[in-house]
């Protein structure tokens, strides 16, 4: 039996501003280091010790498990960081507002491009500021292969490789490992986990700082999983989630 944890990270600058973000480099708020701190007691007292770290190069996610490993004196691990673990790229939404693009376009339009499986938000230009290509970090990376907008389902098509090439070999070589990730990098993580259809994913929210407990058997098929913190407070800031995506 193998044990994973998925932390998404804690609240964001513009998760507070209710702001699409995507691949956006924002901060952790004064409540998101809370809640990384909070994650790093929950996962100390339940007893974790980790041999490595899996993360995205958003500053949101790094900050988050960085913080959460320090709290559990478990600052010194190995840790991995990639740009396939990244949050699903907005496209031209980056940077609007939630409510105001409900508003705009209607809640159902911006639940589908939440939410829906297949349909990506508008694309970026490549001239865009929110196109990858000029950021340094994504350098090395073949520009082609740069996201412009991604559906879940493109999304799910760049994070599995890293899981079946990196991660997945690593839990089964006996590593104890732990992914602070982003809200729809882990919707996609925990679709293939738990072979969610399309239609299960689509209320699939998964709340800010919070450590999702995975066990799995030996060809890493879910035994079960749960998340870590009191389940009434975990049901409402999911339902929070789910709810940025309404009008004002
Ligand atoms: O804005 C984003 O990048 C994501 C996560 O914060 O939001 P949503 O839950 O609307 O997909």
């Amino acid at each position: 039996m193998y044990k994973l944890v998925l932390i998404r990270h804690g609240e964001s600058q513009w998760n507070l501003e209710n702001r699409f973000t995507g691949w956006h480099d924002v901060d952790l708020t004064e409540a998101g280091v809370v809640q990384a701190t909070n994650a790093g007691k929950l996962l100390k007292d339940a007893g974790f010790e980790f041999d490595l770290a899996y993360t995205s190069v958003l500053l949101r996610a790094i900050k988050t498990l960085n913080i959460a490993l320090e709290e559990m004196g478990q600052h010194y691990l190995p840790v991995e960081r990639h740009w396939r673990l990244n949050e699903r790229h907005y496209g031209a939404l980056t940077g609007l507002d939630k409510a105001e693009t409900a508003e705009k376009h209607g809640e159902e339009q911006v639940k589908i491009w939440r939410r829906s499986f297949d349909v990506p938000p508008p694309s970026v230009d490549t001239d865009s500021e929110h196109f990858p290509g000029h950021d340094r970090r994504y350098r090395n990376i073949d520009p082609s292969i740069l996201p412009k907008a991604e559906s879940l389902k493109l999304t799910i098509e760049r994070v599995l490789p890293y899981w079946h090439d990196v991660i997945r070999p690593s839990i089964q070589d006996g590593k104890q490992v732990i992914i602070a990730a982003h809200g729809n990098s882990l919707r996609a993580l925990v679709k293939y986990l738990d072979g969610m259809s399309e239609e299960e994913v689509l209320e699939l929210n998964i709340p800010t700082g919070v450590p999702l407990v995975y066990e799995l058997d030996e060809n890493l098929q879910p035994v079960s999983k749960s998340y870590l913190g009191d389940p009434d407070e975990i049901k409402k800031m999911e339902e929070a989630v789910a709810k940025q995506g309404k009008s004002k």
